[in-house]
């Protein structure tokens, strides 16, 4: 029964059985499975200065803005894949409608079947990411603005006194949403230092580091991420082709000390380093994270690059 079921999904479908089967198997988190994933907004629109900042997804399937965003409206259902935050509560959703199959002793020979499928499905999520995303999203999501803001300023002045910090000329950052550590400070204070401060733009899989001018943080759009960046029309000067870089502040969802990382599931961050670490100049990775996005372990597969150091409040 549950194999005639698996013949009727799409490949997209087993991955979230799979999905579901790891979490309920190995999640600590506190969704709960009786609950229906939340509504889903998306904010559009311009960044309306520094204290309305968008964000990605969160667990439940809402994008979570604290921050007063100019406007905000509920999204149609998308044709295209949604985000891979989003999966996990659909993937939820789908457990709950088929409670025979994740629930039922097939499960061995589903997990078999899901492994194969995997070969043949190249740039499907990947279930163990997927569902690492949901966990790490929900305890972003509990802590507080005032525990974000803590951590943050803790890591400000640890990476402001870092040597390669101080060593570099060329910084790539981003533009950080609620749900990630506030390099709003960090990037003014590369500016005012007279360093190169760059940020993401991204679009269509690939992504270009472009430099911050005065004022460019105000006048910023918001991607349907919740991220800010510049307009596609913003002429400024590409990391890449003029120099290269540094040092690369990345975001991430989840990390570890040894160098693993776990981004939104873009891939655009393994792309762009891959690029860099392909040239010749030597850049240098930090990741920053909140306490609790560092983990013991996490699944990397192929083209994941490591980080060369995490810093936290706690390390
Ligand atoms: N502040 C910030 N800026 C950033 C990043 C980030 O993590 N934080 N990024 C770090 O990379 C890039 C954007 N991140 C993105 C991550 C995912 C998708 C995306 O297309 N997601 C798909 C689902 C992917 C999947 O599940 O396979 C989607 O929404 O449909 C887009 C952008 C560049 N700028
Ligand atoms: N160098 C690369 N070349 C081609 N595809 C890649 C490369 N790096 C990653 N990808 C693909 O991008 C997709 C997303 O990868 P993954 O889930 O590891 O992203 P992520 O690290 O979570 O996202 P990001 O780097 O944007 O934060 C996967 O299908 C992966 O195979």
């Amino acid at each position: 029964m549950a194999f005639i079921i698996r013949l009727e999904l799409s490949s997209r479908h087993f991955w979230m059985l799979i999905a579901a089967t790891v979490h309920n198997n190995t999640s600590t988190t506190q969704y709960s499975h009786d609950s229906p994933p939340r509504h889903s907004t998306c904010a559009v629109g311009r960044r309306p200065g520094r204290t309305g900042r968008g964000s990605l997804a969160t667990p439940g399937g809402g994008r979570e803005n604290k921050g007063a965003l100019p406007s905000r409206h509920t999204c149609r259902p998308e044709p295209r894949r949604p985000h891979s935050s989003n999966l996990i509560s659909e993937t939820i959703t789908h457990a709950n409608y088929l409670p025979g199959v994740v629930g039922s002793s097939t499960h061995f020979c589903s997990i078999i079947l899901n492994l194969l499928l995997l070969a043949m499905a190249p740039g499907v999520p990947n279930p163990a990411k997927m569902a690492l995303r949901g966990e790490v999203s929900a305890r972003i999501a509990a802590l507080t603005a005032d525990e974000k803001k803590r951590q943050s300023e803790i890591i400000f002045n640890k990476v402001i006194k870092h040597s390669w910090y101080k060593s570099s000329s060329r910084i790539a950052l981003y533009m950080s949403t609620d749900q990630e550590v506030d390099t709003m400070a960090l990037i003014d204070h590369v500016k005012a230092r007279g360093a190169a401060a760059f940020v993401p733009q991204y679009a269509g899989g690939h992504m270009k580091m472009l430099r911050v001018q005065s004022g460019d943080e105000e006048q910023m759009e918001l991607t349907r991420h919740g991220i800010a960046q510049h307009a596609p029309t913003a002429v400024r000067e590409d990391a890449f082709d003029h120099g290269g870089l540094d040092l690369i502040i990345a975001p991430g969802l989840a990390f570890t000390r040894s160098g693993k990382r776990l981004g939104h599931g873009g891939g655009y961050y393994d792309k762009y380093l891959a690029k860099v670490r392909a040239g010749s100049v030597a850049t240098k990775v930090i990741a920053l994270a909140f306490t609790c996005q560092v983990v013991e372990d996490l699944p990397v597969d192929e083209n994941d690059q490591t980080i060369d150091e995490v810093i936290s409040a706690d390390l």
